[in-house]
């Protein structure tokens, strides 16, 4: 085959990829993450090679990257236009394939639609424009893992970039066959990671305890938070729990890997767990918009509807004010969520120090312009 026939046969197929896409975008109405319908798609539909899968699932992320801009265009322009804003640069042959279908020259503009609710030191500009591109894959480095980590990264021959404790890697790396998880490394976004930042701020105000520090992770999930703190609080009697009990047996699996065994956990909603014991500290990483992370789930641009900021800050309230009622005299609450909503971040914050706990630290991690998801963290004093 010469050069030109494997460049037309290529445009073919990657057009039919667009079309693809553009049949499964008719076809979502963001009912489930969209994650797993293309993969239920897929699995219906088995003509599709892997290649063919990671193409088109990747157009059609890209077309939901824009959001709601460019109103005027098709769904086949926007996913074009979407995946030329994927890249900064593009062979000649592309740039004429481009050209043929008279994409829009501006910038796009109402790419996140919920401005007006963000926390205030967020920067708009660049947290809009960074839902453009994937964030990348973060892990995070246990204690005392550090050299066996990059020495198993530096001979799988993977791209990654290591600071302090944060593994960087392109997304999509095969880390599962290099290294093991959450024995040597735990999978978790930047930004969680610097929870840590928090949990340090915590062990100095506490290093005149004498006793083993108890901890309730009140919406433990699979356990991230709480890895993190034992990682960083060493010392500690954890107690976990979680509304969902299938999240639960994922836990205590991680957990067995993670090596923490003497830990007490239990299924409970968090608006009416009535724990037997007060604790020192109370991790609170409370279900959210998740509005932080939308450039992993960038179908949430389209289909997020505004009304559910108010419901996720009303169950927030009903979690914290119920269980800080275990905290100990003096005993800390660590509030955590991955929203950029003023309404679940300061506003929870700034209406918890009115019920008399005192604001110690609060801060925006923002991952927006790290390729990392934006969270929010606050430690408050009762
Ligand atoms: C943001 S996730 C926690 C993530 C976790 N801390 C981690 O680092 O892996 C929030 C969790 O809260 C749980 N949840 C939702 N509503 C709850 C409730 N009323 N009581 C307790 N847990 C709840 C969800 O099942 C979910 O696992």
């Amino acid at each position: 085959m010469n050069d030109q026939s494997s460049t037309i046969n290529h445009f073919k197929r990657f057009y039919s990829h667009v079309n693809t896409a553009n049949t499964v975008l008719q076809a979502y109405k963001g009912e489930a993450p969209f994650a797993h319908y293309i993969r239920s798609f897929f699995s219906q539909h088995k003509k599709f090679g892997s290649k063919d899968r990671k193409q088109i699932t990747e157009l059609c992320y890209c077309f939901y990257r824009l959001g709601k801009s460019y109103p005027q265009l098709s769904i086949e322009q926007k996913i074009l236009k979407g995946y030329q804003l994927s890249k900064k640069e593009w062979p000649e042959e592309w740039l004429s394939f481009f050209e043929q279908y008279q994409l829009p020259k501006q910038t796009p503009e109402n790419i996140f639609s919920f401005k007006d609710h963000l926390s205030e030191s967020i920067d708009t500009a660049a947290f809009e424009q960074s839902h453009l591109l994937q964030p990348d894959l973060f892990l995070r480095i246990r204690p005392r893992q550090h050299k066996v980590v990059s020495e198993k990264l530096q001979s799988a021959n993977i791209n990654f970039i290591i600071t302090e404790n944060t593994v960087r890697l392109p997304n999509g790396s095969k880390i599962d066959e290099v290294l093991i998880l959450n024995k040597e490394v735990v999978v978790q976004d930047y930004s969680s990671q610097r929870v840590s930042e928090l949990l340090n701020i915590y062990k100095s105000k506490i290093s005149h305890l004498k006793s083993v520090i108890s901890i309730w992770d009140c919406c433990a999930a699979s356990g991230g938070k709480s890895i993190l703190a034992k990682d960083v609080l060493d010392d500690i009697k954890l107690t976990v729990s979680d509304i969902r009990s299938s999240i639960l047996a994922n836990l205590k699996k991680r957990f067995a890997e993670a090596g923490i065994k003497n830990y007490n956990s239990f299924v409970s909603d968090s608006t009416i767990a009535a724990p037997d014991q007060k604790f020192d500290l109370i991790i609170a990483d409370v279900p959210c918009s998740g509005s932080g992370t939308w450039a992993r789930t960038p179908e949430q641009l389209l289909f997020f509807q505004e009304s559910r900021i108010a419901e996720y800050a009303k169950l927030q309230q009903n979690i914290i004010s119920n269980v800080i009622k275990y905290l100990k005299p003096g005993g800390y609450l660590l509030y955590i969520t991955c929203s950029v909503f003023a309404e679940e971040n300061e506003e929870q914050t700034s209406n918890l120090t009115k019920q008399g706990l005192e604001l110690i630290a609060e801060s925006v991690l923002k991952g927006y312009d790290q390729q990392a998801d934006t969270m929010f963290a606050a430690l408050m004093r009762a």
